[in-house]
């Protein structure tokens, strides 16, 4: 398998290339300034066609993922989300190939009680997620080759994400936090997302013409919590591996103001996808563990000890 990826630094594109170089996948990366989502569709299609010599499938981890930033610049954020992804979707089908695309709980309003489905209807409250809903949109009309996945409060050892915040800020020396714990969700790992997307293109190129493998999927960490108990975990992490923490104060949204309005509710339903393609993501307390080893050099081994 030849897999082409658009992003070059983000969290899901890094833990991609992490995890396809293991299994022995080719993988190209393609980013700005080679690929600009900004850049007219025509040109956006051009570049990942240009780049994809021999790929079987392409995968759209690219986008404007600035929440707070977007309610400032609705164009650039459409522009991206929305256009760029609708390009990159219609250059898979130039070339023949499925497109893996990534989209958010944020398509969400955060108003339901319980799991959200995959036919439930969608209401984003703020311009990254009208963005991220323009962009399946135009995923699905470039055509019916598409696994669009939608993720969730996504962490990783690379880029930027809540997890490294909170430890940057504990390791700054902030003793206490005010989190907000009326917004719940599901922590999702970048790796758990990149192994999936493994798994999921290798049963694409295994049976191409399954209709029930394409559409649209729910992929997040098994579990749900709110930021405020999300904080707690990696503060109670980071202590077991002799880091520093900090004491989380469970606050309401009206305490913390931001540009964007965030979804109450987030927990995503992922039984579409297990059924589907056999994927489950583990819970997110044993995701986050993993990612902390990887965060946090463990005394015992700065020691040299094992
Ligand atoms: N982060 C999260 O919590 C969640 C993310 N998602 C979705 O998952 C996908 C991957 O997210 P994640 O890896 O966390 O994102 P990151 O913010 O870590 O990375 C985004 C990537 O997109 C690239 N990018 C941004 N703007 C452009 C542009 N105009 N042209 C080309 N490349 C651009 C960035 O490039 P550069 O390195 O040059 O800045 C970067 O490589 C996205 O589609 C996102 O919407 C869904 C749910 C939650
Ligand atoms: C840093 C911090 C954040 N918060 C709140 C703000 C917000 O409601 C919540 C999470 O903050 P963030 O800014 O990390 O979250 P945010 O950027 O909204 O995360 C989202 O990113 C996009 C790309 C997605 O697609 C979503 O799934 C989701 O992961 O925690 C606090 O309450 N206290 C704090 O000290």
């Amino acid at each position: 398998m030849r897999m082409l990826v658009t992003g070059r630094e983000g969290q899901v594109v890094t833990a991609l290339r992490e995890r396809a170089e293991r299994a022995g996948i080719e993988i190209v990366t393609l980013g700005r300034p080679d690929l600009d989502l900004t850049a007219s569709p025509e040109a956006v299609t051009a570049a990942v066609v240009k780049a994809s010599a021999g790929v079987s499938v392409i995968v759209s981890a690219a986008a404007y993922t600035a929440v707070d930033k977007a309610e400032a610049e609705p164009d650039v954020a459409m522009a991206a989300n929305g256009r760029g992804a609708g390009a990159v979707a219609r250059a898979a089908v130039d070339l023949g190939v499925p497109v893996i695309h990534l989209s958010t709980d944020y398509v969400f309003d955060g108003e339901k009680n319980g799991a959200w489905l995959e036919t439930d209807a969608t209401n984003p409250i703020g311009v990254y997620g009208r963005s991220k809903l323009a962009g399946e949109d135009a995923v699905r009309a470039a055509g019916p080759r598409h696994v669009i996945l939608r993720t969730a409060w996504v962490y990783s050892p690379f880029g930027q994400n809540f997890v490294k915040t909170m430890l940057r800020l504990a390791a700054a020396g902030r003793d206490s936090l005010n989190v907000v714990a009326d917004q719940t969700g599901s922590p999702t790992s970048a790796l758990d997302i990149a192994d999936a997307i493994l798994t999921i293109a290798a049963t694409l190129e295994a049976e191409p013409g399954d209709e029930a493998l394409y559409g649209t999927f729910h992929l997040a960490g098994t579990g749900q919590t709110n930021w405020a108990d999300f904080a707690r975990a990696i503060f109670e992490g980071a202590r077991a591996r002799g880091s520093v923490g900090a004491d989380v104060v469970s606050i309401p949204t009206s305490q913390y103001p931001t540009p964007a309005a965030r979804p109450k509710n987030s927990v995503l339903s992922t039984t579409r996808l297990s059924e589907r393609h056999h994927v489950k993501l583990p819970s997110w307390q044993t995701s986050l563990a993993t990612v902390l080893d990887r965060l946090i050099e463990a005394p015992s081994r700065a020691d040299g000890k094992k």
